[in-house]
């Protein structure tokens, strides 16, 4: 069974150096990410402020909310990336996250140079590799190009890529930041098709986004997010409403 448990998560990022200057362009602009106090040499950003939740086998959650209202961030502090100032985040399970995805590529190598390189790195075996290898080539349909080195390779090109590799794997807790919506139309079709089966393959998913449609599609559960706490968490169509109303946007 896969499970993640978060447990009264507080992130504080310290800003070293920039209490003098900026305080009051950033009280100006508070309501837009999480909340900013200090003053004078350190300023604190509150990036996540006593968030609890359980997920367990089946659920998928989306984490929605305003800009800076703590989604990414709450998705590297499961990921491990982050170490949360106070609280307790347990994640049983593979984790897979799609953040930083294109992060990781060796730039002067070509494209099935990476693509084997990348799977040693997720730790799979020459045999495992040479199975997917063929399967990940044709999805990204970059055909010549994967034998030319990834720095020439247009930004759409690179998310193919990594695409392609990322959703040839397995785990049981998938973490998402928006990721389907780099690519051209046709290939963002495509890419659904492939995230649906990926998806169904974890156990549980936790997916970012500003898609009511990405959230709907996929989630069967939302977690909504203002200035870094949890504001609601609920069935998707009712936590979306919440979103728009009055009482959160106030
Ligand atoms: N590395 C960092 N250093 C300082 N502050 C940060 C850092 N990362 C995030 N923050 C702050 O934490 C808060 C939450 O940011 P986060 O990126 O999690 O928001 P988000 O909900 O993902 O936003 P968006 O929808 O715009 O992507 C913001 O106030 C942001 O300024």
């Amino acid at each position: 069974m896969a499970s993640i448990d978060v447990d009264d998560v507080t992130l504080h990022f310290p800003i070293i150096g920039a209490g003098d200057r900026s305080v009051k362009n950033t009280l100006l602009s508070i309501a837009t990410g999480g909340k900013i106090s200090g003053g004078s040499g350190t300023i604190l950003v509150t990036g996540l402020e006593h968030v609890n939740f359980q997920l367990r086998d089946g659920d998928r959650l989306g984490l929605i909310g305003h800009n800076g209202a703590g989604k990414s961030t709450l998705l590297k502090v499961i990921a491990g990336i982050y170490t949360p100032t106070q609280g307790h985040v347990e994640v049983q399970g593979k984790v897979l996250s799609t953040l930083n995805i294109t992060l990781g590529f060796e730039m002067e190598a070509t494209g099935f140079e990476n693509i084997i390189l990348r799977g040693r790195l997720l730790g799979l075996s020459s045999a495992e590799i040479k199975l997917k290898i063929d399967e990940i080539a044709e999805f990204t349909e970059l055909g010549r190009y994967l034998e030319l080195p990834v720095r020439v390779y247009s930004s759409g090109m690179l998310m193919r890529l990594a695409f392609a590799i990322m959703t040839s794997l397995e785990s049981d807790i998938l973490l998402m930041d928006e990721v389907i919506g780099t690519g051209d139309a046709r290939f963002i079709h495509k890419a659904e098709a492939r995230l649906n089966e990926f998806m169904n393959k974890a156990k549980i998913m936790v997916i970012a986004s500003h898609s009511d449609d990405v959230i709907k599609e996929f989630c069967n559960k939302a977690l909504l997010l203002k200035n870094g706490t949890v504001f609601a968490m609920g069935e998707v169509g009712e936590i979306l409403e919440l979103y728009q109303s009055d009482e959160y946007q106030d």
